[in-house]
């Protein structure tokens, strides 16, 4: 569906993008995840046609991006695109005009956007009355009023309370059923594994690693991580060594890479002799990939 080969871009001399290459299948949804400044966004401005790669190919269904192939995307930007004054319905159909639907098809389009991102009891609220999690719902329906192939959600959950954050995750899910390929942008990693089918970690403009959260998760040969808190923290680490636990920190945290399933009291047996304050085990998650993919 999306195709990006061997991209690359500069600002003045500043390398940006640095021969990156991803690919997007149908129905999929890819989260890009990356520090501010890693490139993402650069990244969406080129395959929306609106900045010039430096080198590079980029195609949507085939087709290599041009102003044409802008009618395929749906963007649903950082800052919300939306006017404050005019009401859900009203911004909708300003949105439809833009891209020159009319008549029935119009007004079909505005009443089946505003029921996918829930906001059909809406349709005359102005936009300024909207709470923030709504209106950064519409602002995804905008995105939408076209039939888009590809959606590119651009850290649509950044800012949102944990009920909105739920709801948002609900209605990208909703997204996916209904068939649409999506490209989303976030720096939360729990997003992401919930959400995303394949994951891309951009860092200065390169992809240093890509796949399922399955296939991420080979590259920390651990079946578990245990995070522990004790005052002897160098013992500790001697200790864990000798049972064949890597060590890490996360944050301030000392954690140890597991290479096998332990019973607790087989884990424990391996401190023995210091004073454990406590224990915890956890599986694998993105947030321990992305900090051994990205600090190395
Ligand atoms: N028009 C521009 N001129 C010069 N430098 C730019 C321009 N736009 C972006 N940059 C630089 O390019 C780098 C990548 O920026 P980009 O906005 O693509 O990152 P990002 O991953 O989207 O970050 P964020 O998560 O903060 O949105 C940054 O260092 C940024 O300062």
């Amino acid at each position: 569906m999306l195709k990006i080969e061997n991209l690359s871009k500069a600002y003045s001399k500043r390398s940006v993008l640095d021969d990156l290459s991803l690919q997007i299948q149908p129905g999929e949804i890819y989260g890009l995840l990356g520090a501010n400044g890693a490139g993402k966004t650069t990244t969406i401005n080129i395959i929306c046609n609106l900045l010039q790669a430096d080198s590079g190919k980029v195609t949507i269904c085939d087709r290599p991006i041009s102003a044409s192939t802008k009618q395929l995307i749906g963007i649903a930007p950082q800052e919300n695109l939306l006017y404050k004054t005019l009401s859900c319905q009203e911004n909708l159909n300003f949105f439809t005009k833009l891209y020159g639907l009319t008549g029935k098809e119009r007004q079909q389009q505005v009443k089946a956007c505003l029921a996918a991102v829930n906001l059909s009891d809406r349709a005359t609220t102005p936009v300024e009355k909207l709470s923030g999690g709504m209106q950064r719902r519409l602002n995804i329906a905008v995105a939408l009023v076209h039939k888009p192939k590809l959606a590119i959600l651009d850290e649509p959950t950044t800012g949102l309370d944990i009920e909105a954050r739920y709801q948002m995750w609900e209605l990208i899910k909703q997204l996916k059923q209904s068939g649409m390929t999506i490209l989303l942008t976030t720096h939360l990693l729990d997003e992401a594994e919930r959400l995303c089918d394949r994951i891309g970690i951009l860092k200065a403009g390169k992809i240093l690693a890509e796949g399922s959260l399955a296939q991420l998760r080979q590259r920390i040969p651990a079946t578990e991580i245990v995070t522990i808190q004790t005052q002897e923290e160098e013992k500790a680490i001697a200790l864990g060594n000798k049972c064949g636990f890597t060590y890490r920190r996360y944050g301030r945290d000392l954690a140890f890479w597991l290479p096998q399933q332990l019973e607790l009291k087989e884990i424990i047996a391996c401190f023995e002799g210091i004073n454990l304050e406590s224990i915890a085990r956890t599986p694998v998650r993105l947030e321990h990939i992305y900090i051994e993919v990205t600090n190395k």
